[in-house]
């Protein structure tokens, strides 16, 4: 099944087409990589898909669903998560707070409001984080005011702030941008671990190590469209790829 269908979406700055008819489907449970270079879209696209831009033309349907026009409050609701390639935390408080305002935020019912009334739901919430800090390697720093920590960690914790609010889909732009090789390297086995709760993700990403060892399928873009796309393996050899993504070098 589609998670996420893209038909159509253009978008114009100016005289500039960014977005020029993209068509682009995400199956569910996927790790779908957008990769392209400098200028191709990729997060004019991104950004269409979490509200912070509406297109000129074109639909989006997310589970079901049309979601344009929605606000990005209203697409976070309903399922959309996005890491920021500046990590967006609270500094003053600890790694555990930061993780317990987006747990308690999220709406599906039972947690919504008057949660610490209810000592159940509390301590669901309170396992759950604990699971995630432990899979993101962020256990041992739960008390810790985030302001201390590396820029690295707060990377991770962000990511434990999305993954706390079970998104069905969860958007990384550029999670390696910045990167040490033995960073970027943590972030993919990070990424590989919390595989296991199934969430969609839709990665932008310069670093070709990074598309190959996590994406299933991966969308080519160029000047603002869709070019090719298709397993990594077909990219990597699609001569079409290589021209419009690298001038010609090999990938
Ligand atoms: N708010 C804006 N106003 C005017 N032009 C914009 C705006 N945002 C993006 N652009 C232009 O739209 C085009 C696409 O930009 P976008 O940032 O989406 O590309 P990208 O593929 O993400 O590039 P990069 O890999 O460098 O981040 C670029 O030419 C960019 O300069």
């Amino acid at each position: 099944m589609d998670i996420l269908t893209i038909n159509g979406v253009s978008k114009r700055f100016g005289g500039l087409k960014a977005l020029d008819d993209v068509n682009l489907k995400v199956k569910e449970g996927t790790v779908h990589a957008i990769i392209g270079p400098n200028g191709a879209g990729k997060s004019t696209l991104l950004n269409t898909l979490v509200g912070r831009i509406v297109p000129d033309e074109g639909t989006v349907e997310f589970n079901g669903a049309p979601l344009l026009g929605h606000n990005p409050y209203e697409i976070n609701q309903a399922g959309i998560a996005r890491v920021f390639q500046t990590p967006e935390t609270f500094a003053e408080l600890t790694v555990m707070e930061n993780v317990m305002i987006p747990a308690f935020a999220r709406k599906d019912g039972a947690f919504k409001i008057n949660l610490w009334g209810r000592a159940n739901d509390r301590r669901v919430v309170l396992e759950e984080a604990e699971e995630i800090l432990e899979d993101l390697n962020l256990a041992a720093q739960r008390h810790q005011r985030v302001d201390s920590m590396s820029r690295g960690d707060k990377r991770r914790l962000e990511l434990a702030m999305c993954l706390v609010q079970r998104p069905k889909l969860l958007l990384l732009d550029e999670p390696t941008a910045g990167m040490s090789r033995a960073d970027t390297n943590n972030t993919v086995d990070l990424l590989k671990a919390i595989a296991k709760r199934g969430i969609t993700k839709v990665i932008i990403e310069h670093d070709m190590h990074v598309v190959f060892s996590l994406a299933s399928t991966v969308s080519v873009m160029a000047q603002g469209t869709v070019i090719a796309e298709g397993t990594p393996e077909a990219i990597k050899a699609d001569p079409r790829v290589q021209e419009a993504y690298l001038g010609g070098a090999h990938l």
